[in-house]
């Protein structure tokens, strides 16, 4: 099984470029984003700790967490988002590599792992290679406030705490430029799957 991990800075369009991986090849897709979510709900492993950090300022009426105040919170202040992440990613490792291990025991050609964070939690040494999806910032600018709402301060706020370009560039095998459109990075993806994987 081919293990790759697929990353980039908020809003380059990571997410897209995995739907499109489902779709498209026989392979297994873990967005860690998402899982780590899931672990942060009520029951799961990271509720708790999570909860002792913060205080129940951050608990929504449904009794879950409130992202957007964690987030306003965590992305202003470096120390507070080393804790959580602290509590997060051992939580995120362990449960990826239970899900790399199932899909490569059912006999899946690919894993797909999308994650932000990859480069900085070293996941080079863990997939067989990493891609960069790369988009320029005003691209990502647009798209991200016009789809989720986000305001220019909390991009940038995120931005901040996320890798250069260079850096990604650097640790990473292929480079999918996602600035067009999604057929043109679509194409880009087969041309390069036909020539790593034929
Ligand atoms: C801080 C939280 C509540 C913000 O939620 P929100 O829905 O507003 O934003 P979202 O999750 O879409 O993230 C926005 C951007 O920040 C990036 N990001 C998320 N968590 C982190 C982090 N811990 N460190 C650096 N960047 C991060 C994301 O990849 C994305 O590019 C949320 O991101 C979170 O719970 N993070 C901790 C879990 C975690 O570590 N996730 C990263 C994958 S392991
Ligand atoms: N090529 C494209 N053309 C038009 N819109 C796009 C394209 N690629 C992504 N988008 C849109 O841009 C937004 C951000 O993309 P996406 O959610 O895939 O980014 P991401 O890298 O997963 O973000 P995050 O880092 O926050 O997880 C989405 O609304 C998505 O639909």
């Amino acid at each position: 099984m081919h293990y790759i991990g697929v990353t980039g800075g908020v809003g380059c369009g990571k997410s897209e470029v995995l739907r499109f991986l489902e779709e498209e090849y026989d392979c297994e897709v873990l967005r860690s984003d998402e899982l780590a979510r899931e672990l942060m709900l009520p029951g799961g492993c990271c509720f708790e700790p999570v909860l002792a950090l913060f205080g129940e300022e951050v608990l929504g009426t449904d009794g879950q967490f409130d992202r957007q105040a964690i987030a306003k919170k965590v992305f202003g202040n470096p120390e507070l988002l080393d804790a959580l992440n602290q509590i997060t990613h051992p939580a995120v490792r362990e449960e990826i590599a239970r899900r790399v291990e199932a899909a490569r025991k059912s006999g899946r050609k690919f894993f797909f792992l999308e994650a932000a964070l990859l480069i900085e939690e070293k996941y080079d040494e863990i997939c067989n290679e990493l891609w960069y999806v790369y988009a320029e910032e005003s691209v990502r600018r647009k798209r991200l406030a016009q789809s989720r709402g986000y305001s220019e301060e909390k991009i940038s706020a995120v931005m901040a705490n996320q890798l250069s370009e260079d850096v990604f560039r650097k640790h990473c095998r292929f480079v999918v430029d996602n600035s067009g459109s999604m057929e043109n990075t679509r194409e880009q993806i087969r041309s390069y799957m036909r020539s790593a994987f034929h």
